[in-house]
């Protein structure tokens, strides 16, 4: 014992250094060590420049599979540094010489890592740098999981792999009240201790309205990129009551978007809460009790009142954690009971409206992939005496053939613009929606 005493004091002094091993595989019925994972993930990053020699596999993480992840080769080592601290990682595999069975037959070979630092930084790195990197293999999960969409049936939730492409920068609108989103949603995402102080849950709602085709679900599919949040897709009429809603509810996980398109053709929302109707007799009296309200018929459809939906909201609004947004989206604003996008249950109403000019180049950059062009000018004159959607200007801009040239395209919108101002001047169209135009309101009033 004493020559071993020795001998660690001996190394100590010429071998100051720390070393801290990882192992793939850890505890009796070696499984697989959540700490070795995240590290993995952690180096991945941080090693594929750095190191020369890399291996490429697909990680598994809980129930879905990771692209293809680049990480350091064995016997690979890499330095990193820490708060001006150097430290290595190096990784490693272990090949038992012996022949023997194993508790895992897929390989015999053992993998770690192993991380070296000076034992003067002792404190720093298993208090902080661990810790940083367990938090940062954590963010790079989230960053490279993939998104679901999520639909319901009655009361359960069943998904699939979200790959819409929309982005905000492939989205056609003003780039002032783009950017105005943007930042609500950032202020958002870092504001959890801004919703911890002010004893608000962390939630926003978004009502989106304005006219079919002008990129409401779109924008949501941009959000949900953004944001990397899985989307909720509720519909509402599949719900039979105000419980199976709640229960629906309280299963959406957080870092979700949930979403009721058409809110106002989901249900009888709109404000007038039916009375109880007479029930008319006989079997002409069906279709009347598919209205749905507070009556409580006996027809199958679904009893998903008003209330019900505001309590739940309400509720679930309040009472579990973590980051959530609804958005709810309609093309009649006005249809909409004041009760569901009042102050505090919609944060924040957008308007999305015809195409405009600024709208319109956007669309010119994904389509065509021109910023500029000699045909513009007109089209800036037109789109501001026509109402068009984003939609309608997308169709048209989508080459026809592969070889259609860029001109033909926008002449084919400009004619498209034409024969609908003959068409606008003949029906005499109102004139009740400014055109061209996003409004952003803050909480609550709608103009
Ligand atoms: N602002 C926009 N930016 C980019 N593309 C758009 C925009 N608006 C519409 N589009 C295009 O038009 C198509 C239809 O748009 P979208 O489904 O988002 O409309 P919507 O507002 O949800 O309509 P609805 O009210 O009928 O649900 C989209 O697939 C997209 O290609
Ligand atoms: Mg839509």
């Amino acid at each position: 014992a004493r020559v071993r005493r020795y001998t660690n004091k001996f190394t100590s002094l010429v071998y100051p250094y720390i070393r801290i091993t990882f192992h793939e595989f850890t505890g009796e019925r070696l499984m697989k060590s959540e700490a070795y994972t995240a590290i993995q993930t952690y180096l991945s990053e941080h090693s594929s420049q750095s190191a020369t020699r890399l291996k490429a596999e697909v990680i598994k993480v809980k129930d879905t599979h990771t692209p293809l992840v680049l990480s350091m080769d064995d016997n690979e080592e890499i330095i990193e540094e820490f708060q001006g601290v150097k430290l290595w990682w190096g990784s490693y595999k272990i090949t038992p010489k012996t022949q023997s069975f194993s508790v895992y037959p897929s390989s015999d070979e053992k993998r770690y890592y192993k991380l070296t630092f000076h034992k003067r930084y002792r404190s720093l790195i298993t208090e902080c740098y661990l810790k940083h990197v367990l938090e940062e293999a954590k963010a790079i999960e989230m960053k490279n999981r993939q998104l679901k969409l999520y639909t319901n049936s009655k009361t359960r939730w069943s998904h699939v792999v979200f790959e819409h492409p929309a982005t905000f920068e492939t989205l056609a609108m003003r780039p002032k009240e783009k950017e105005g989103i943007i930042n609500d949603l950032v202020k958002f995402k870092s504001g959890k201790s801004y919703y911890t102080k002010i004893g608000k849950a962390w939630k926003r709602g978004y009502l989106l309205y304005g006219p079919p085709g002008t990129g409401k679900s779109t924008m949501i599919a941009a959000m949900a990129n953004f944001m990397n949040y899985d989307v909720y897709d509720l519909e509402l009429t599949a719900v039979v009551d105000n419980s199976d809603l709640r229960k629906l509810l309280i299963n959406t996980s957080s870092k979700s978007i949930i979403v009721i398109e058409d809110i106002d053709c989901s249900l009888d929302l709109t404000g007038q809460r039916k009375k109880k109707k007479e029930r008319v007799e006989g079997k002409e009296g069906k279709s009347a009790s598919l209205k749905r309200g507070d009556e409580d018929d006996e027809d199958k459809g679904s009893k998903v009142t008003l209330s019900g939906l505001l309590n739940v909201i309400d509720g679930i609004w309040s009472a579990c954690g973590g980051e959530r947004i609804m958005v709810f989206t309609t093309n009649f604003v006005e249809k909409l009971d004041p009760a569901l996008i009042r102050r505090g249950r919609m944060d924040k109403h957008i308007k999305l409206s015809y195409c405009c000019y600024e709208a319109f180049k956007v669309l010119a950059k994904n389509y065509l992939d021109v910023e500029s062009h000699h045909l513009f000018p007109r089209i800036e004159k037109l789109l501001e005496e026509t109402k068009i959607t984003p939609a309608d200007v997308a169709e048209t801009l989508m080459p026809k053939s592969e070889d259609e040239e860029v001109d033909t395209s926008l002449h084919s919108l400009i004619q498209f613009l034409e024969m609908t101002e003959i068409k606008k001047s003949n029906l005499q169209q109102s004139k009740d929606i400014k055109h061209g135009e996003v409004v952003m309101e803050e909480n609550g009033v709608i103009n």
